[in-house]
């Protein structure tokens, strides 16, 4: 119901100290994004990741102080709906020439669905879809740096350009050589110029703030000549005698899909209008999901937001039905998806079997602990949802079943919102990209080694060959950052569209300097040596790689590949090793890039400190 008039003050007053709430958020995010500069500059990699880790919780407690706030001075949750609705209209008001109205409308949602009880709860309240529009907006004080800046070279001048773009960024710290880096990205700028005439709008455009993560700094920005658009990125990064050096220059949009995938940690830049990075960032990227683009940035909550949109936005476009997820089921999980659309929806089962020592508090901080660690690329990122309502008709019967018996606590089905159809709410889920698992991945290729043509039987074989080996990378950058995964069965891994290999079971997961990794123990007697049980002492942590081999080399060709390059994983040394560098302090060092893509004069020097 539209307000008449906008008479109330203590409306006015809310909208007012909701938007001071947000505000507050978003300064204190941006300082913590804008110092990833000097913390990159300063080498500082563990502060790095401690302030990746800690702003994640930064928008949930701002929106608590918040909730205490309008409670304590308006009694915001006693007030009268005609309160709230002039509420709502003050706030669209106030930001009109904001330079982040979407982020602040959805901490209005965040705060107002915390304040008003869900069974009021009335989508007039809140923003269902935006109501200002983020469009053009600019930041018209003198001193305000632009979103991008424009460079407009000739073929005789894009190497001081290329300079001039990297030096623009004033980084407080010496490169060993920027000539020969810029040399090295001019030679890989032109390789994609050869034969091109140059336009009259031939330009290099540049997001004029860097992209922080881990132990790398990213130009990111664009080519234009014509109507072609090529982006790219180059990684800055500190070679190991501690100078700055360009280390690649990446190209296209499949280059920079993994650069801003799911599967990596949030970025640190420092942006005064993050709408407009999202749209130069979507130019690059067009077939990622605006929501995808704002979590990567760091901006998570407006991401959830966004994806839930789609979501519903697909609903409402497609017919298909919600199925047990395809694979072997787990669990703790029940996993569930629908075939039309890229994501699957996982909810903690009520009961575990007994070989499953843990609890549902436990499995969800697992889940937390993954949000927040670096997932180096080999863990997806999940979004975290509660009491989500479908429509009762796009529910296949056996989902509707397996959820009544693995989760009925989860569970709630009725005409909950009276509009004369069922619902069926699920009270807590995890969403995340679905991906191909990796068993049902490698059970194809076997399918076509055995039964395709000799064509389909090779392609086949070098499926298995590429999936091994990634499987085993991935293992190995998890130990890298510190992860120990627990169980590491292929199903708990998947594909990617991209080939990449993924990790998505994490109930099992551990931090690797909290594991103890032994080799099996030599028998002492005959008796124990042909005994089938374990007859030494396992404590808790105890791994012991050896073991693993039975369960993952049953496959002769699986396991030729495995023992090729992945040996390593089956010796307790290895692991050993890689504990006791982490626990010295060491911080892995992170491609989001093929090796091959790395400037050869810094592969030849080895991979930077
Ligand atoms: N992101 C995903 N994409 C596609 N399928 C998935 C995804 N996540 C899970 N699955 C499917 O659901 C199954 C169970 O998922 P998951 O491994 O997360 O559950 P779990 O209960 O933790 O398993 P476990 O019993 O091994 O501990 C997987 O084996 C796989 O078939």
């Amino acid at each position: 119901m539209f307000p008449q008039r906008l008479d109330s003050p203590v409306a006015y007053a809310i909208a007012q100290a909701m938007l001071d709430g947000f505000d507050l958020h978003y300064r204190l995010f941006r300082q913590e994004s804008a110092a990833a500069k000097q913390r990159f500059e300063q080498a500082d990699w563990h502060a790095q990741q401690r302030a990746q880790r800690e702003r994640i919780a930064f928008y949930d407690k701002r929106v608590r102080e918040a909730v205490v706030r309008l409670e304590q001075e308006f009694q915001a949750g006693k007030q009268p709906m005609e309160v709230w609705h002039q509420a709502k209209l003050h706030y669209i008001g106030l930001l009109i020439n904001h330079h982040q109205p979407e982020l602040a409308e959805t901490f209005f949602n965040s705060v107002t669905t915390k304040i008003l009880h869900r069974t009021y709860f009335n989508n007039d309240f809140i923003f269902v879809r935006p109501a200002v529009s983020t469009e053009f907006i600019e930041n018209e004080e003198p001193a305000a740096a632009p979103t991008y800046r424009a460079y407009y070279p000739t073929r005789d001048t894009l190497l001081e350009n290329i300079e001039r773009i990297v030096t623009n960024f004033q980084l407080r710290r010496e490169f060993d050589d920027l000539r020969r880096d810029a040399q090295a990205v001019l030679e890989a700028m032109s390789a994609r110029l050869v034969g091109v005439k140059l336009r009259a709008n031939f330009q290099v455009q540049v997001l004029s703030s860097l992209f922080f993560r881990n132990k790398g700094a990213y130009v990111v920005g664009k080519l234009i000549n014509g109507f072609n658009e090529v982006p790219f990125a180059l990684p800055i990064l500190h070679d190991d005698q501690g100078k700055l050096v360009i280390d690649a220059c990446l190209f296209g949009e499949d280059d920079l899909q993994m650069l801003f995938s799911f599967a990596r940690a949030y970025f640190m830049v420092d942006m005064e209008i993050p709408a407009a990075y999202v749209q130069f960032l979507r130019s690059l990227m067009p077939r990622k999901p605006r929501g995808e683009i704002y979590t990567a940035l760091g901006l998570a909550k407006q991401g959830k937001t966004l994806f839930y949109r789609d979501f519903l936005y697909h609903l409402k476009h497609s017919s298909d039905r919600f199925r047990v997820a395809p694979g072997i089921p787990g669990m703790v999980m029940l996993v569930f998806d629908l075939p039309s659309f890229p994501y699957v929806f996982k909810v903690i089962k009520d009961h575990f079997p007994p070989q499953k020592d843990t609890t549902r508090e436990q499995v969800q901080a697992k889940y937390l602990l993954v949000k927040q660690h670096d997932r180096v690329g080999r863990m997806a990122d999940t979004l975290e949802y509660s009491v989500v309502a479908f429509a009762r008709s796009r529910f296949d019967d056996a989902l509707l079943d397996a959820l009544q018996r693995e989760a009925p606590s989860q569970l709630e089905i009725g005409d909950l919102d009276g509009d004369g159809h069922e619902e069926v709410v699920i009270k807590h889920l995890y969403i995340e990209r679905r991906m191909i698992p990796l068993n049902i991945y490698l059970a194809e290729a076997f399918d076509a080694i055995e039964h395709g043509d000799p064509a389909i039987a090779a392609a086949a074989r070098e499926q298995v060959e590429h999936a091994v080996v990634e499987y085993g990378n991935a293992i190995k950058d998890l130990v890298a950052a510190n992860i120990f995964p627990g169980d590491m069965l292929w199903k708990n891994f998947g594909v990617t569209r991209n080939g990449k290999v993924v990790f998505y079971d994490y109930d099992e997961i551990e931090y690797l300097t909290d594991c103890n990794f032994r080799a099996v123990p030599k028998a002492r007697t005959e008796e124990e040596e042909m005994s089938g049980e374990v007859w030494y002492q396992v404590g808790p942590r105890d791994i012991f790689p050896e073991t693993f081999a039975p369960f993952l080399l049953g496959n002769p060709s699986v396991k030729e590949v495995f023992l090729r390059h992945h040996a390593d994983l089956l010796d307790p040394a290895f692991w050993q090793t890689h504990k006791e560098r982490i626990r010295a302090g060491h911080v892995h060092d992170v491609f989001p890039y093929e090796q091959d893509k790395r400037f050869e004069h810094h592969a030849l020097q080895g991979a930077p400190a």
